[in-house]
């Protein structure tokens, strides 16, 4: 499956759920998403997994991968694409490993230490954020801005996909900062018309 992190959808169990999931996901890929991360903190591994496979079903034919937040259990359990850990969210290498070579597998990244660190042989893209602060993770790292995202994005050695507080009006100075795409969870999910708020991603009004 190519990875396309133009625009990547990050799920959320309460927001996605006045539309259900997978009603959510599907209009945000016909708006224009490119990449969908299935991401639910509180759901046990049998539900993810149930979750997961609907949502693999429903993206068949689309071209849009879909990635799973944190668990590698219900990332090989369920026929998903691939993997997204944090920093904390256990081995780079023991996750590829599992996975096996085409799986895509991104990791969190909020400082240029990590990203010393970081073996990016084993890795596809990186999370670099967050650029502003948001209530959709509350134990979030301290904002980068686009100046912070702007330095990350030049020291990484893969495709980074920025993520934290982006609206449609963000599209360009995200860009332009060095990132190739921008990863949302609240500015899709939850809205009245998750399809017309993907495409105001793709489509921003000119100026
Ligand atoms: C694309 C993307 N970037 C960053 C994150 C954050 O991952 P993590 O730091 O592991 O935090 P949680 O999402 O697990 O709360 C992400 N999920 N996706
Ligand atoms: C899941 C996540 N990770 C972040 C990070 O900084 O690593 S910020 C974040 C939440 C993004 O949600 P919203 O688009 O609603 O701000
Ligand atoms: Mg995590």
């Amino acid at each position: 499956m190519p990875l396309d992190l133009s625009l990547y959808l990050v799920t959320d169990r309460e927001l996605c759920a006045e539309q259900g999931l997978v009603q959510t996901v599907v209009a945000a890929v016909r708006g224009g998403v490119t990449l969908v991360q299935l991401r639910d903190k509180h759901a046990s591994d049998a539900e993810l997994i149930d979750q997961a496979r609907r949502l693999k079903a429903a993206l068949a034919g689309t071209g849009v991968a879909l990635i799973i937040n944190d668990r590698l259990e219900v990332a090989l359990a369920s026929g998903a694409d691939g993997l997204h850990i944090g920093q904390d969210d256990g081995d780079v290498a023991q996750a590829r490993a599992a996975l096996g070579p085409h799986a895509i597998l991104g990791l969190s990244v909020q400082t240029r230490e990590q990203l010393a660190r970081l073996d990016p042989s084993a890795l596809n893209y990186l999370g670099l954020g967050p650029v502003f602060a948001t209530p959709s993770k509350r134990d979030h790292a301290e904002p980068l801005g686009f100046e912070g995202l702007a330095e990350l994005a030049a020291a990484s050695p893969l495709p980074g996909v920025a993520i934290g507080g982006l609206k449609a009006e963000h599209v360009l100075p995200t860009r332009q900062a060095g990132a190739q795409g921008l990863a949302v969870i609240s500015a899709i999910c939850g809205t009245p018309d998750p399809e017309a708020a993907a495409r105001a991603f793709t489509r921003p009004p000119r100026h």
